[in-house]
């Protein structure tokens, strides 16, 4: 898969792209509802002998009209959320930096400055999908405003127990502690990425930018390395801070950057105590 960035200053005749089908929208955290729109859109492409095309925005679209100071929390930053399209056989990622000048372009002007010059012959979204200045547009009127060269494909709402997955919903369950859930929505744990670093003698695992993390409590999850994973327990601190409570990760291991699963909040640890004993810990390791 191919990911490009695009910004105003880049002349999309220039970008090196095939005719192809685009799944359009954020996809914060690829969830089982995106899963849909893009599998869509790879099927038709396949129907059609064209290339399968994801184009989304960055940052979030709140974060730049919403209100001054509104903090939008990612679920997974871009380059992961490119590997997830890889996987579902995504060909090209288009990712537009979305500026305060890109979301003043009326929809027409989206579809002929972005969709047109990149080819995009079928556009794949959600009934909720909408497009320019105001997010006036929507696939009702994309085919009128592109001149009827590009048609498109309404996905129906994915559910779950009768509420339809979305990105808030996945961000309000872990705002909730509600790890064990999100599989039902994810179609897998909730995964992060971060380094392992000792400090004052406890082992501390620090996200990479643009995750969510649950709140204070703790937490069965499982860390790999890159080749396998190993079973334990997090404290989540009220600061956010998360500690590695045990069992002793094996020396042959090279915790410096670590994946971490998130599977359940474990109600049998209370985090007062456990924060007065990592205190006390010296090492985790074996
Ligand atoms: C060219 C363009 C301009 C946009 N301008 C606005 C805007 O003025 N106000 C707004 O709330 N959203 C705006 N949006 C964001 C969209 O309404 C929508 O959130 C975005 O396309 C992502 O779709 P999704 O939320 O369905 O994933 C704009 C989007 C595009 C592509
Ligand atoms: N449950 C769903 N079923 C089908 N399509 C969906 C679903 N959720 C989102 N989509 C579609 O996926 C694309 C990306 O959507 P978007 O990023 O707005 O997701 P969202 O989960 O609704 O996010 P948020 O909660 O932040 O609004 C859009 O085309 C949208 O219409």
């Amino acid at each position: 898969m191919k990911t490009i960035t695009i910004d105003h200053k880049n002349d999309l005749h220039l970008i090196a792209s095939c005719p192809a089908v685009a799944a359009l929208g954020f996809f914060d955290g690829v969830h089982l509802g995106h899963q849909k729109v893009i599998q869509t859109a790879k099927k038709l492409a396949d129907k059609k002998g064209l290339k399968t095309a994801v184009i989304s925005f960055f940052p979030h679209p709140k974060e730049i009209i919403g209100k001054t100071g509104e903090r939008v929390h990612y679920l997974l930053p871009p380059a992961e959320k490119a590997k997830k399209f890889s996987r579902l056989g995504v060909d090209y990622f288009y990712l537009i930096r979305f500026t305060p000048e890109f979301a003043r372009l009326e929809p027409k002007e989206f579809v002929w400055k972005y969709l047109v010059p990149l080819q995009i012959k079928h556009a794949v979204a959600g009934y909720d999908f909408t497009y320019g200045r105001k997010g006036k547009g929507s696939l009702d009127t994309m085919e009128e405003d592109s001149g009827y060269s590009i048609t498109v494909t309404k996905v129906e709402n994915v559910e779950r127990n009768d509420e339809k997955i979305s990105s808030t919903l996945i961000r309000n369950k872990i705002q909730l502690g509600l790890m064990e859930e999100l599989p039902d929505y994810l179609g897998e744990f909730y995964e992060t990425k971060g380094k392992m670093i000792r400090t004052d003698g406890k082992d501390e695992l620090i996200l990479d930018r643009y995750y969510m993390i649950p709140p204070k409590g703790c937490y069965d999850v499982a860390i790999g390395n890159g080749k396998e994973w190993f079973d334990g327990r997090v404290l989540v601190t009220e600061q956010k801070k998360i500690y590695w409570l045990g069992p002793p990760i094996p020396s042959v291991w090279n915790i410096f950057r670590v994946k971490v699963k998130w599977i359940s909040r474990n109600i049998h640890f209370i985090p007062e105590i456990e924060e007065k004993q990592t205190k006390n810990l010296v090492s985790v390791h074996g």
